[in-house]
């Protein structure tokens, strides 16, 4: 059964490329200019597979299975539009963040413009370059109906992708999700020059932050500890890979970061403050990077307060 992928960006082109190992698929992007040289400039090096179509005609998107690569920020705007006419369907959610008008994850944007949907979230360590070459990886595939969880698993499992299966779709989202957020602040510690102990100490705090802002929106802890949490958080704020590691780099060394590029965490650190004040919960990192992320305060300072907390038991 084939599958359509909507985004042609960096990671629903690599996405379509390793599925198109097991058979054709249709890939969805606004601006397709660059389809008849086969290589997307969103992937460079990249040459599509002949059974990838390319099309920017959302009528010939007409697959049970989809999957919605959109950056987390664009997606209702995108779902207000088109929702309608994917409603019905399979709908497997691949974004990362928290969408800053509604405070909602993607799985309940998607809940909301096509009520009739299955909506699924595939999630995990996995960049799109990694992907597109081919490089083995696992991820979590979470769908609250555990048959339709299934099926997918298998549907989208590929020869270099391994899929886990999981009905905490809250948890797998919110995994995916936060560890942007870390991942900034573990680029923001090399950055400054604070080193590698100091990134450890943000990567396992903010995993304490991530698990404690989880579990107040009813995610389970396990999903927290695989690979859609800890897994893609080690990934995330250990790679130069990482957009949002780099971005993070830039903030802590006062560097400027090119706008256009996608840094999920920047705008999901503020809905977390955002979430963190309305649900009363202490997120100190994942606050701080908000007011970083908007210039509201310097490296130093942020360092300061975080040092200068009142101390407490782990
Ligand atoms: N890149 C990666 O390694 C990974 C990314 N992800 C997640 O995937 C999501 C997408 O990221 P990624 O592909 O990397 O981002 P990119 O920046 O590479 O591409 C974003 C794509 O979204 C398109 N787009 C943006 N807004 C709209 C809109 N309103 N309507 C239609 N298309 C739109 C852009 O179109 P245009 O080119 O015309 O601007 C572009 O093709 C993010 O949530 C990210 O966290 C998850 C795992 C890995
Ligand atoms: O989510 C990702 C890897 O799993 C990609 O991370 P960045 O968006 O930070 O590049």
């Amino acid at each position: 059964m084939s599958v359509a992928v909507i985004g042609a960006g960096a990671f629903g082109t690599a996405l379509a490329v390793s599925l198109a190992a097991k058979g054709p698929v249709t890939l969805w992007g606004r601006d397709t200019g660059w389809s008849e040289s086969r290589e997307n400039p969103r992937l460079p090096g990249v040459t599509l597979p002949a059974n990838i179509h390319v099309t920017s005609d959302l009528a010939q998107i007409t697959q049970q299975t989809v999957l919605l690569a959109l950056p987390a920020q664009s997606l209702g705007g995108f779902l207000a539009a088109e929702g309608a006419r994917l409603d019905g369907r399979n709908l497997v959610s691949c974004a990362k963040g928290i969408d800053l008008g509604t405070l909602e994850g993607p799985s309940v944007l998607i809940r909301a413009a096509c009520p009739a949907a299955i909506v699924a979230v595939l999630t995990g360590p996995s960049f799109a370059a990694d992907i597109a070459r081919g490089l083995p990886t696992a991820l979590t595939l979470a769908c609250a109906d555990a048959d339709a969880a299934k099926a997918l698993q298998h549907q989208l499992s590929t020869p270099n992708l391994r899929l886990y299966r999981t009905t905490d779709v809250a948890g797998a989202e919110m995994g995916g999700a936060l560890k942007n957020v870390i991942a900034i602040a573990a680029g923001a510690a090399i950055g400054a020059g604070y080193g590698d102990s100091a990134r450890a100490a943000v990567i396992t705090r903010g995993f304490a932050e991530m698990q404690r802002l989880a579990a107040a929106m009813q995610a389970q802890p396990e999903t927290l500890a695989g690979l859609s949490g800890l897994g893609d958080l080690v990934l995330t704020c250990t790679s130069e890979q990482s957009r949002n590691f780099r971005y993070g780099q830039a903030l802590g060394a006062g560097r400027d970061f090119d706008a256009r590029t996608t840094v999920e965490g920047a705008a999901t650190a503020r809905a977390v403050a955002a979430l963190a004040a309305r649900l009363g919960l202490d997120l100190p990192i994942s606050t701080l990077i908000a007011g970083l992320a908007e210039g509201r305060i310097a490296m130093e300072q942020a360092l300061q307060i975080l040092l200068n907390r009142p101390l407490k038991e782990e």
